[in-house]
């Protein structure tokens, strides 16, 4: 599915979907998918600088005064661009993409702690969609047990298989936005599910993901051990999400 925002920015750029984040140095990076098939025009942005859409996922910025390509030509970066407010501009990108999304479902994904609560709520009000998390719908499924003691109680293959009942559950449904849960990538017949919708990874530095889980003290159900064993899990589904992402055009939003 594209959509065309030619008039956003007067960039004429036909995009899968799209989200601003704001990036700690303050300027904004919008990320879009490209599929392989796509062959996109040359995309003339409002800065009369031809871009050549060669990559798969790119990352673009709006609103900003001037910007410069980089080398591996994989992200554009904002020089002297002011900082906007973050919910401001997911509001202003929700309500751009919204009329030509069809209800379709959007899978937040990304690490625990990553923010796809957070972020979740904000553009589930934004585009006038539900919002779900799969843990819940999962805990719903056994019971009201909670994701702590299905893993206790039951193992973590019961929990895997709840997760992917829900999302073929959620593949035929309309208008969710779904936080997911961190291990979601773990099952490729799982990112089938999700292909039904939009993913979007919320790719946060591990280092990031560290301070926010420490300062909430998440159980770390999947490595009790914390610390070093957390961080090797971490890394595996970093790289899972790495491979999912290349693999499922999944929109990478750093
Ligand atoms: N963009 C952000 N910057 C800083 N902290 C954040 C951000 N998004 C979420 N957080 C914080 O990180 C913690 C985890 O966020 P949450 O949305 O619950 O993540 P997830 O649902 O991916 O596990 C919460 O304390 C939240 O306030
Ligand atoms: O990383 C994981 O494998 C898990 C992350 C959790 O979701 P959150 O990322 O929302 O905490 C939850 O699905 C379960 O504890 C397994």
């Amino acid at each position: 599915m594209t959509v065309n925002v030619g008039h956003l920015q007067n960039l004429s750029i036909r995009i899968d979907s799209g989200m601003f984040v704001r990036k700690p140095s303050g300027s904004v990076r919008f990320l879009l998918p490209i599929s392989k098939q796509q062959k996109l025009p040359p995309v003339v942005s409002a800065f009369q600088q031809p871009l050549r859409l060669s990559n798969r996922c790119r990352t673009i910025s709006v609103g900003a005064s001037c910007y410069r390509e980089n080398i591996s030509g994989l992200a554009l970066e904002t020089e002297n661009f002011h900082p906007f407010d973050k919910d401001l501009l997911l509001k202003n990108k929700s309500q751009e993409v919204q009329p030509h999304l069809n209800g379709k479902c959007i899978y937040l994904v990304g690490m625990m702690g990553s923010g796809k609560t957070t972020i979740g709520k904000i553009l589930a009000k934004e585009l006038s969609y539900a919002f779900s998390d799969s843990d819940t719908l999962v805990e719903q499924e056994v019971g009201g047990t909670s994701v702590a003691e299905i893993f206790k109680l039951y193992g973590e293959d019961f929990f895997r298989d709840k997760e992917t009942e829900v999302l073929r559950k959620l593949s035929s449904m309309h208008g969710f936005v779904i936080s997911t849960g961190g291990g979601i990538v773990v099952r490729p017949i799982n990112w089938k599910y999700m292909q039904n919708g939009i993913s979007i990874w919320l790719d946060v530095p591990l280092e990031a993901l560290a301070k926010r889980i420490a300062a909430v003290g998440f159980q770390t159900i999947v490595n009790s051990s914390g610390g070093e064993g957390r961080c090797i899990y971490q890394r595996q589904c970093q790289s899972l999400f790495r491979k999912s992402c290349s693999q499922t055009g999944f929109v990478r939003c750093m």
